[in-house]
């Protein structure tokens, strides 16, 4: 058997038509279309094509877009003083600080000074709490996380009352993935497993997975005997493990050993081509929705 492919590059096409669709109304309605600033620090090679993937894509959705760069010595209290002033800036609705941050910033700081209702990573404790009570209180879903959740959605898969095993337990992904699957409501209503390093038995766990979500950051670490037949697997991985010569880009590989697993699995997900995309279009989501808040509708 070979596994259906869950494209996160074909689910982000029509997340952004959608987006755009709506932009363009907000634009003829109100006169106004949603804000994002991206402030990069520094310039390694990864947080580059990240930001300019993100600056790309909110531009084509017709947001107002800056591209704020700022060198890696930038002080934290400019840096601090930058957030200031877009937290002041009517027209700016999300503001992004690409992470990591160079080691004489101290990134909680930093992330702390975002005004929530633009912290459209939602990595503010205000947003973490937010998602932990759930409902009506959540404004932003981080967006790697909300990405998985809407590729699981979209493939067709069975939520309710599935066994989920969620491997990794980072503040980005793992943490809050396990608490949106285990809430009520759509996508979600699962019984939820968290696995990490310290886990007795990986292998086993994953084993009993309906859907298993894999954000360990360890290339080919899931391998086809631990999966379920049948099972949705999502790969979370980006870990670049060289560089193709002829083009000069990095060579992307997941957490699972997707030639393997995808003769086992039901659905599966890419890498690259998988969650990466959807985490990119979730950011774009965030930021209407916050242009949206702040026009009071919906
Ligand atoms: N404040 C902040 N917010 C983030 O959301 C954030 C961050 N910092 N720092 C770094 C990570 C990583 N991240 C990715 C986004 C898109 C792809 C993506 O589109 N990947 C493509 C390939 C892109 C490539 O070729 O490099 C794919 O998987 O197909 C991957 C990873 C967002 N992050």
């Amino acid at each position: 058997m070979t596994a259906e492919l869950i494209s996160g590059t074909e689910i982000r096409k029509t997340i952004l038509a959608e987006i755009k669709e709506e932009v363009d109304q907000m634009k003829e309605k109100h006169g106004k279309v949603p804000g994002l600033v991206t402030i990069l620090v520094g310039s390694s090679p990864a947080s580059v094509s990240y930001v300019t993937l993100k600056v790309k894509t909110a531009i084509s959705c017709g947001f107002h877009e800056i591209q704020d760069d700022q060198p890696e010595d930038i002080s934290e209290a400019d840096l601090l003083a930058l957030i200031d002033k877009y937290n002041n800036d009517p027209d700016i609705h999300g503001i992004l600080v690409q992470l990591p941050l160079p080691k004489h910033i101290d990134d909680k700081k930093v992330l702390n000074a975002i005004n929530p209702d633009k912290d459209v990573d939602a990595f503010h404790p205000v947003n973490v709490g937010r998602l932990m009570i759930g409902g009506d209180e959540v404004k932003f879903l981080p967006c790697t996380p909300a990405g998985i959740q809407e590729m699981i959605v979209r493939s067709g898969t069975e939520t309710s009352g599935a066994e989920v095993v969620v491997v990794g337990r980072s503040n980005i992904v793992g943490k809050p993935i396990a608490m949106m699957m285990a809430q009520k409501g759509v996508g979600a209503n699962a019984t939820v497993t968290i696995v990490h390093t310290r886990t007795k038995d990986l292998a086993a766990h994953c084993k009993r997975a309906d859907i298993l979500i894999v954000a360990a950051g360890v290339p080919d670490l899931v391998k086809p005997e631990w999966i379920k037949p049948g099972a949705t697997v999502i790969d979370v991985g980006v870990n670049r493990v060289g560089m193709n010569e002829k083009t000069g880009k990095a060579i992307l590989k997941g957490d699972v050993d997707f030639d393997a697993a995808k003769e086992i699995a039901g659905k599966i997900t890419p890498v690259p081509g998988g969650v990466g995309p959807m985490t990119i279009a979730m950011l774009m989501k965030n930021t209407l929705r916050s242009a949206k808040l702040s026009l009071g509708i919906n």
